[in-house]
Order: C-alpha cells, then structure tokens, then sequence
C-alpha cells in the first residue's frame, strides 16, 4: 500500500469506534440481559460474518482447505458456527477444539458439525507443516475475555500460527484470519511485545476493540449486524453501515492491488465443435437462456463499439433488445454519439461477457480475433454488416448481420461461411 492509501485506510478505520475491554463486556451483558437476546443467536450471527468475511477476500476456487482453531469460550463458539457455514458456502473445514467447553451450546455445535463429517484435530495431531494441509487457518482461540499469557495447549497453538505469520510470501502459506482479536494479543494494547499472531484478516464483532487500531493487515471487516439503537446510543458508536444484505463490512479501505498481476485462474469448460450447435444464433439464444437461468446480471448487456468517420472507435454498454437470424439488435436516438458513428461509418462490434459463466461471445465485423487473449470459450461471429432500422420516431433500431462465425476454446478454431 502506498502511504497515501495506508493514511487514507488509517483515517477510515479511526471514524470507527473502538471498545475498551469492559465496554465490549458491558455491551455483550446489556445484549443477553435487558436487550433480549440469548449467546445462540448472538453467536450464530457472529460466525455467519465470520464466513461471510472469509467467503468475501477468500475465494473458494483458490483457498477450499479451512483449519478452525477453537477456543474455550465463546470466541471458539463463533469459529464452531463459522465452520459450519464455511461448509454450506462449500469450503472444507477442519476443526481443532482442544478445550470443550460442557454447555449444550457448545455440544450441539460440535454434533451439527459432526453430522457434516467435519473433522475434529486433536491438537497433537496436527500436520506438522499447516501450509501443506491449509489454506485459510481460523483463529478462534480467544476474544475479548482474555487476559494475561496463553496457558497450553493454546500457548503452543499460537507459537505455530506466529511462525506461519513470519513467512513473508502469503501466496505460500495459510491466510490467518483472527476472529474478533487476534489472540494472544493484549484486548486494548494489541501485540505488546510484538511477538503475536499477525493476521492477514480481522473480523471484529460489534465494533472493533481498542487492540484493533494495531491491527496493520490488509483485511480489516466488522461483523454481529445486530447492535440495537439503545447500545449505539449509550456508547455512542460510530459503525460504518452494513451494505445490502451482507452479514459485513470492510473497515478501511481494501488494499492496493498491482493490476497487472490481477489474473484470475480460469477453469474453462471445452467447447468442442462437436458440442455446439451449426448455426451461431441457436448457440447464442442457448447460452443466452443459460445465462438467463444462473442469474446473472443483466445478461442482455453489451459492450458497443463504433467508430467515426476519422476512425476514432468509442465503447459503450447497451442493452440488446432483440435477436434473430438477421442479427443482433439494438435502439438509440439519432443524436447519440453511437448513431452519429454508424452514420458516417457503419462498422462495429459487439461484446457479451458472461464472466460467471466462463463465456464470452464477440460480434465483429473484422476479421481480428488474434489480439484477444481470453481463456473463455468464445463465440466469434464476424464478417457482415451493420444496418439502420429506420423508425419514424427520433430513435432508431440497429442491427448487425454476421456472416461468419467460430468457435474459439485454446488453440482450436474453425471459420464457418452461414
Ligand atoms: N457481543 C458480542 O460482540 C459477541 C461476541 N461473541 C464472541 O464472544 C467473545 C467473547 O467471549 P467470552 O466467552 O467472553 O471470552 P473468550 O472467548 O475471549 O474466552 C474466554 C475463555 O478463555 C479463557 N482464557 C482467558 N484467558 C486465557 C489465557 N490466558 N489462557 C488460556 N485461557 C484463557 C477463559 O478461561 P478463564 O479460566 O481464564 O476465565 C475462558 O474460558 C467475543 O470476543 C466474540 O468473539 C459472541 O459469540 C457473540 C456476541
Ligand atoms: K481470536
């Protein structure tokens, strides 16, 4: 992170309200006391954001091997429920839970667990290289009742996530991930002597303790979307505002990413000319109601591309409002600067991409495919033309009519004459 964007991070996350160790005792009391609510529910909301978090930076794809490592109170509690969540997200979890704690709460988490075939580590058992084993190791150890140094076995469990910590390259170990504090840390003080765990990601619950003003990780996210207006009220607390439906909220701001190494693994499905269908219009209607069946966002999106009549291209998203064998449609106003293009020059070009579902199709009326780079298959349809469909208002409809196609997967592509 550039030290602008570090201060910028730093100045977000101060607006935040931070707890003493008493308040953030206090508020759990006033929560499961006059504010009605019981540890279950309250813990049951903790993990979600817990596994809502992970799930968030953590891509299942990349990081599918999670290690839970749980405490005895009720920070181990979230990282119970977090598991199971993290299992339905579809994550595999380990559990290591050396301390349990005799409540039915706990049992019945650990049953619910056991009933996924979830397993449980003995701590002596654990691999002796975790970065082989895990992607994501889970800090559940203790939150915002500990106090003093950690007694075993957890003394020796924190030692094997610090170790793992000092691994400078996070590519080549495990993400550590504290829930609520990192443990071992000092609730308002943080990592006094600088020898602690030092997570990749924090989740503070409520609101962030005092300790989490030391945190300097890349993933700082508030979870426990419950705090009721009498707590905001009587602490004053400044909470960033939960987006949407989301279980929680990034505090601060997301790290700076090197662009050019943004490269997402894709896991292409073949497209084999066996498997597609002889005319690019049936294909394409095909996946387009596939892609209309996942769900996805607007799936009738498309990028335009025009070019004047100096050659200057221009792209925009459009909407396609309809399609046949004479091609692909869409409508603007004459005075756009799109009908403008295609009335001094009337090639252009089309582009649906359908990220989610590893598929692309690209409608061009240039023979250019080879300067694109994408791991998609693709549906090339090129060659044609473009026309007006006048209409007698002041908008107009165009469509543009292909007259070759190709399936494109790897290396292996083929010109077809419709
Ligand atoms: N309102 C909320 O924000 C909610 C937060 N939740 C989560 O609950 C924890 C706080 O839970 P709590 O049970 O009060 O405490 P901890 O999980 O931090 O741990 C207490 C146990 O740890 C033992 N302990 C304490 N210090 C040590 C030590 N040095 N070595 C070993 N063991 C230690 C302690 O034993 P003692 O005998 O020392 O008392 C307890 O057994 C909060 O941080 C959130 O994660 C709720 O889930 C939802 C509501
Ligand atoms: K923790």
């Amino acid at each position: 992170m550039t030290s602008l964007a570090a201060s910028a991070a730093a100045a977000a996350a101060a607006e935040v309200t931070h707890l003493t160790q008493r308040d953030a005792a206090e508020i759990d009391e006033q929560l499961m006391g006059p504010l009605g609510f019981s540890v279950d529910q309250l813990m049951e909301l903790a993990g979600l954001s817990v596994a809502a978090a992970v799930a968030e930076v953590y891509k299942l794809s990349e990081h599918t091997r999670v290690l839970i490592i749980c405490g005895p109170g009720n920070n181990g509690g979230d990282g119970l429920v977090a598991a199971r969540h993290l299992y339905h997200i579809g994550y595999r979890p380990s559990v290591c839970y050396p301390k349990r704690t005799p409540k039915p709460l706990y049992s019945g988490l650990v049953t619910q667990l056991e009933s996924l075939s979830i397993p449980f580590i003995h701590a002596e058992d654990l691999p002796y290289d975790l970065s082989r084993e895990f992607d994501i190791i889970i800090d559940a150890m203790f939150g915002f009742s500990f106090h003093g140094t950690p007694r075993p076995p957890f003394d020796d469990l924190i030692q094997r996530l610090v170790s793992l910590s000092v691994i400078g390259n996070s590519d080549k170990r495990p993400a550590i991930i504290s829930v609520d504090i990192p443990s071992g840390w000092h609730v308002e003080e943080g990592d006094v002597n600088g020898g602690g765990i030092k997570p990749d990601m924090l989740v503070s619950l409520t609101a962030p303790k005092l300790c989490a003003k030391k945190f300097t990780g890349p993933h700082h996210f508030l979870g426990g979307r419950f705090v009721p207006p009498p707590i905001l009220n009587k602490y004053g607390l400044k909470l960033p505002p939960y987006p949407g439906t989301s279980m929680c909220v990034r505090i601060g701001k997301a790290p700076s990413v090197d662009i050019s190494s943004l490269r997402e693994n894709y896991i292409s499905p073949e497209l084999l000319e066996s498997q597609v269908m002889p005319d690019p219009f049936d294909q394409f209607l095909r996946w387009f109601d596939e892609a209309v069946t996942a769900a996805l966002r607007e799936p009738n999106a498309m990028a335009l591309t025009t070019v004047n009549k100096e050659g200057k291209p221009s792209s925009r998203m459009v909407l396609l409002k309809g399609v046949d064998k004479q091609g692909f449609v869409w409508y603007t106003n004459y005075g756009s600067h799109k009908a403008h293009d295609l009335s001094e020059n009337p090639n252009a070009a089309l582009l649906f991409y359908w990220n989610e579902m590893n598929r692309q199709i690209i409608v061009t009326l240039n023979y250019d495919w080879v300067s694109t780079t994408l791991m998609h298959p693709v549906i090339f349809i090129h060659e044609g033309t473009c026309s007006l469909i006048p209409k007698p208002e002041y908008w107009g409809g165009y469509r543009l009519t292909p007259r070759f196609f190709e399936f494109w997967q790897g290396q292996q592509s083929r010109l077809h004459d419709r």
